[in-house]
């Protein structure tokens, strides 16, 4: 299986503590975080004594049937995840949670992101005779706590947190609690809310908004929630913390209605918009967005300079993954059946096209064409982001250094491959302008610089990323 997307998403978590629909809201909100996961789903819930799980490859409806959900009514607590690999492959026995049986009682594992170290603990874990059960990442951190001596989760917990290294945003359920906690540079968003009196979180607020849930705050990195019958418990474990938001979530990831720190994804990718026609003067008729993602940063383009915003792509919302061969031939026609051009719009106009990022430019190459063959007169491009150069660690697939087009070509080189007359990056200081605005405390940026805050152990070498992308 391949899939065309250019970027792809990277899991989303939900739990949710003492709801007497605790199954089905959680099915209800790993519905709404589906874009951030598309192979696999699952669902582990307690009846306050031990865990029961479904869980299945594919989207949510293939992967978790009636018959399952209906099996897990009626339990009061429950963790869910949608799975997009980053580490291991994309088989069933990775699909989260993960489902510990254990004479210590059961424990429910449900991460999003990426551990860094994940290799290195678990060969040591190895050596001292842990068997795993799966080739995922995730697992490492059920095994730290089994192997803890201390009587207090909590300072199992800590323990094991400090040990693992990485992006996580991890959801830990037991039959007496749900613990949800963010590294400490919180690279991933994790939404904490309410519903109907009882707590839960969630990868973006959209799922909370699915539910009914009101959205109280964002979590912070380090810290540690636990939901009990008591209530809920703030901690930390982390001594020092830092603010390393992912800036893609911001740019590409997460769905436009979610907010972070009450600020919707919509209005930053329109401020990127208007960015970005602060840094690219260009004249032109027409300023248009590639569907969907880029939506937003054309209309923040518009309003800035002036130029009126059209829609001169439209997207077929049928095509997303496709079942085909990974040679650039059959990826380039599904693009072409994933975007058309309307001729009316475009035709005899200067366009302005907008696009959130170039990963490999076989989107851009193909809509340069396609605008040009529909009688656009001149074709500039501006991406709302800078060119993405480095691989991500952390939990997003931002392919390898030989897929990115700006790993290997200077701008002007890549704006002579995808033929267009001009093409624009936003820059780094710009971008990160945007976010401040919108009271992010900083943010991870290592795909764009190469300055990766989190330290990479393992490092998963170029060339195996290269076979795993290829699903060798
Ligand atoms: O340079 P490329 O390798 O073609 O990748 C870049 C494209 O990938 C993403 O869109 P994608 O098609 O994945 O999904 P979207 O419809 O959500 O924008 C991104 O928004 C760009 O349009
Ligand atoms: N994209 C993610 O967050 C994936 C979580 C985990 N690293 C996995 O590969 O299953
Ligand atoms: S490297 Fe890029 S995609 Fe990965 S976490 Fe950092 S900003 Fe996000
Ligand atoms: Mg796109």
């Amino acid at each position: 299986m391949y899939d065309i997307r250019g970027l792809n998403e990277e899991c989303g978590v939900f739990g949710i503590w003492n709801h007497p629909n605790a199954a089905e809201l959680t099915y209800m909100a790993l519905h709404s975080l589906q874009h951030r996961g598309q192979e696999g789903a699952g669902i582990v819930c307690s009846n306050g004594e031990n865990l029961f799980g479904a869980r299945g490859m594919g989207l949510l409806p293939d992967a978790i049937s009636q018959v399952q959900l209906d099996s897990l009514r009626g339990y009061r607590s429950a963790i869910g995840h949608v799975r997009y690999a980053t580490t291991g492959a994309s088989e069933l026995s990775n699909v989260q949670p993960f489902l510990f049986k254990h004479s210590k009682g059961d424990l429910g594992l449900a991460h999003n992101g990426n551990l860094t170290n994940a290799r290195q603990i678990r060969h040591a874990l190895e050596e001292e005779g842990a068997i795993f059960q799966t080739s995922s990442d995730s697992e490492v951190l059920g095994h730290l706590l089994f192997k803890a001596k201390s009587p207090s989760f909590k300072s199992n917990l800590k323990a094991a947190l400090n040990q693992i290294k990485g992006a996580f945003a991890y959801l830990v359920l037991q039959k007496d609690s749900l613990t949800a906690t963010l590294d400490s540079h919180g690279v991933r968003p994790l939404m904490l809310g309410k519903v109907d009196g009882a707590y839960c979180v969630a990868s973006e607020s959209c799922a909370l908004m699915a539910i009914g849930a009101e959205y109280i705050r964002d979590v912070e990195p380090g810290e540690i929630l636990t939901f009990n019958d008591a209530g809920m418990e703030e901690d930390n474990y982390a001594l020092e913390t830092k603010h390393r938001m992912c800036s893609m979530e911001y740019v590409y990831f997460a769905r436009p209605d979610s907010e972070f720190r009450h600020h919707s994804i919509y209005n930053v990718r329109k401020a990127l918009g208007e960015q970005l026609a602060k840094e690219m003067n260009i004249d032109a008729d027409i300023v248009i967005g590639v569907p969907d993602s880029s939506l937003q940063a054309a209309k923040g383009f518009s309003s800035y300079s002036g130029i009126p915003n059209e829609q001169g792509l439209l997207k077929n919302r049928y095509v997303g993954r496709t079942f085909i061969t990974p040679d650039q031939k059959m990826r380039e026609r599904a693009v072409r059946m994933k975007h058309a051009p309307i001729r009316d719009v475009v035709e005899g106009k200067r366009v302005i096209v907008i696009d959130d990022s170039i990963v490999r430019g076989t989107t851009s190459k193909y809509i340069v064409k396609a605008l040009r063959s529909a009688g656009a007169k001149e074709v500039h491009m501006g991406i709302s982001s800078p060119p993405l150069k480095h691989p991500c660690y952390y939990g997003i697939d931002v392919s390898t250094h030989a897929e990115l087009i700006a790993a290997y070509q200077t701008v002007e080189e890549i704006r002579q491959e995808i033929e267009v007359d001009s093409l624009t990056y936003l820059s780094v200081e710009g971008m990160h302008g945007v976010y401040k605005q919108f009271e992010s405390k900083g943010e991870c940026d290592a795909c764009f610089t190469g300055n990766y805050p989190i330290e990479i152990v393992d490092h998963l070498l170029p060339e195996e990323k290269e076979k795993k992308t290829k699903g060798v």
